[in-house]
C-alpha cells in the first residue's frame, strides 16, 4: 500500500517571507522542512571552492550530482556542513545568493538536484521552500502558496536584517541585486519564478509576518481537511 506523504509549497522572489513562513509552519505542524535555496546556494559556493566558473554546466553538472553537504539542526539553527566544512555564514552572504541565481539558470544543473529535492518529503509530511516547489518539484502538492511583496519592501526587510545581524548596507545596492536577481529568477529558459496555476498569491508588502502566517494557516485548514 503506498502511503501519501503530504506537501506545502511556498514559492516567491528573494525576501518575500518564505523563509520565515515555512519555518513556523512546519514548526506548527510538526513537518519536515525543505529550503531548496540552500542547495543552490551550497552548489555555488561547492564551485566557487574548487574555482569552477559559475556558467559552465558541463562543470556544474558532476559537482551537483555528487554535492557533499549535510545539514545539521542544532536547535532552532541549521549548521550547513559542505565537503566537512561549515558555511553556515557564507551561505546567506548576498554574493552566495546571486552566484546560487547563476547555477540555477542552467537546465541540467536544475534537473541534477530534483531527486535531492524530493528526497525531503517524507511523513508526516514537508513544507518546501523556493522559486519552483509548486511547478516543477512537487507538481501535485496538497497546498500551493506564493508569496510576494514589492522589491523595495522586500529591499528594506533585507536592510533590516542585514542591520540586526550588524552589517552596514546600502539600500540602493540591495535593490539593485534583488532586481537582478529576480529578473534573472523570472526569465530564465527553465522553472522560472511564477506562481504555479493553483496557486494562493498571497501579496505581504503590507502584512505582518503573523498576518501572514495566520491568512497561510487558514488556507491550508481548507485544502487539507477539503480534498
Ligand atoms: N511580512 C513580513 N513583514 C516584515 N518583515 C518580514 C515579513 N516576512 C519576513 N520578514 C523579514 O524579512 C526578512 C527576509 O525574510 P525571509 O528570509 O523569510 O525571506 P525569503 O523569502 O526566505 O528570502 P530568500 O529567498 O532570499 O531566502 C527576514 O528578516 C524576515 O524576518
Ligand atoms: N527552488 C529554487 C530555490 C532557489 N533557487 C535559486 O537560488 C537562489 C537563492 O535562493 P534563496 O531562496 O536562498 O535566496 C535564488 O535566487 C534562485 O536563483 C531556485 O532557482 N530554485
Amino acid at each position: 500500500m503506498s502511503t501519501h506523504a503530504p506537501v506545502i509549497t511556498v514559492d516567491g522572489p528573494s525576501g518575500a517571507g518564505k523563509g520565515t513562513l515555512c519555518m513556523l509552519l512546519a514548526e506548527k505542524l510538526g513537518w519536515k522542512l525543505l529550503d531548496s535555496g540552500a542547495i543552490y546556494r551550497v552548489l555555488a559556493l561547492a564551485a566557487i571552492h574548487h574555482g569552477v566558473d559559475l556558467e559552465s554546466e558541463d562543470a556544474l553538472v558532476p559537482l551537483a550530482a555528487h554535492l557533499d553537504v549535510e545539514f545539521v539542526a542544532e536547535g532552532e539553527l541549521v549548521k550547513v556542513i559542505l565537503e566537512g566544512e561549515d558555511v553556515s555564514g557564507e551561505l546567506r552572504k548576498e554574493e552566495t545568493g546571486m552566484a546560487a541565481s547563476k547555477v540555477a539558470a542552467l537546465p541540467r544543473v536544475r534537473e541534477a538536484l530534483l531527486r535531492r529535492q524530493r528526497a525531503f518529503s517524507e511523513a508526516p509530511g514537508l513544507v518546501a521552500d523556493g522559486r519552483d516547489m509548486g511547478t516543477v518539484v512537487f507538481p501535485g502538492a496538497d497546498v500551493k502558496i506564493f508569496l510576494d511583496a514589492s522589491a523595495e519592501e522586500r529591499a528594506i526587510r533585507r536592510m533590516n536584517q542585514l542591520q540586526q545581524k550588524g552589517l552596514d548596507v546600502n539600500f540602493d545596492s540591495l535593490l539593485n541585486e534583488i532586481q537582478e536577481r529576480d529578473d534573472r529568477d523570472r526569465n530564465r529558459a527553465v522553472a522560472p519564478l511564477r506562481p504555479a496555476a493553483d496557486a494562493l498569491v498571497l501579496d505581504s508588502t503590507e502584512m505582518s509576518i503573523e498576518q501572514v502566517t495566520a491568512e497561510a494557516l487558514a488556507y491550508i485548514e481548507t485544502k487539507l481537511s477539503v480534498e
